[in-house]
């Protein structure tokens, strides 16, 4: 009998895979064989103690670094030498662990900045008008960030916690496929946090999110899996529950006090 081999990337279902990623500095492997996918709509956490490779990991996958070795798709299309913008024009899109948003410029501004970054409009840089289709936009993410009372208010002016709210829809302006949040919790009060952890569990169920928490409680709320990096390894993988109750983690990242 033939067996007949039905010619399909094996990598299609999945919205990000790495196969065996590393980069080396120098001497240091700062992240070592690394290989998870991610299911489209999937959430997915990476955690680690400091210097685990976390932010080589973020940069390696929005391509800001190149690896030494392996290879990174998105939605099944290798994209491990492609460099950062063509990533975003395939639906890449990530935040900073500290704010990037435009100080002395309004909210809205930043936010129809972020609009018109991501569409060939008109040049002008005249606002939009209340009744102009754009300002629907602009007025449509500031509410879905939790922002719409604060639409005049100058970026600069707003505290960190909405300073990262805007900072999300400013990545959601693109409508990503990928999203990527580099410690979103990072410098948030307790109030804060939660506002941000109810925003991120309310965000499209069919965008993929990726992100590095130090925040346990944000981390293990907002994702259905959880990577665990140590030195530069991937060293436990599954469900927050499972990660929780996993004594290696326990051991080499939550000093095994978590209960
Ligand atoms: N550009 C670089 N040149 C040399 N070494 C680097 C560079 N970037 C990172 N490293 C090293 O690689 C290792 C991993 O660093 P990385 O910042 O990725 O870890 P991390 O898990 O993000 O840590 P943290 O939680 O403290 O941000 C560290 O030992 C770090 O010193």
């Amino acid at each position: 009998m033939v067996a007949i081999e039905l010619h399909r990337p094996h990598t299609a279902a999945h919205a990000l895979e790495l196969q065996g990623v590393s980069r080396r500095f120098g001497g240091l492997v700062a992240v070592r064989d690394v290989s998870f996918a991610l299911e489209p709509g999937e959430r997915r956490a990476i955690i680690g103690p400091n210097g685990a490779g976390k932010t080589t990991l973020f940069n390696l996958i929005t391509g800001d670094l190149r690896p030494t070795n392996g290879t990174i798709r998105f939605f099944g299309r290798d994209v491990t030498t492609l460099p950062p913008y063509q990533r975003i024009r395939l639906g890449l899109a990530r935040t900073y662990q500290t704010p990037l948003v435009f100080p002395r410029l309004s909210v809205a501004e930043n936010l129809y900045l972020a609009l018109r970054g991501v569409r060939p409009w008109r040049l002008s840089v005249r606002l939009p008008r209340r009744t102009d289709p754009e300002f629907q936009e602009v007025a449509a993410l500031a509410e879905q960030v939790g922002l719409s009372h604060a639409l005049r208010a100058l970026a600069g002016a707003l505290s960190h916690g909405e300073q990262r709210q805007l900072e999300l829809g400013m990545a959601l302006a693109s409508r990503p496929r990928l999203l990527l949040l580099d410690e979103p919790a990072a410098g948030l009060s307790p109030g804060e946090r939660e506002h941000l952890t109810t925003l991120l569990l309310a965000l499209d169920p069919g965008m993929t999110v990726l992100l590095i928490e130090h925040d346990m409680d944000v981390a293990f709320q907002v994702a259905q899996r959880v990577t665990v990096l140590h030195e530069g390894s991937v060293i436990a993988e599954g469900t927050p529950e499972e990660i929780a109750a996993n004594p290696i983690v326990q051991q080499v990242y939550l000093g095994g006090g978590y209960a």
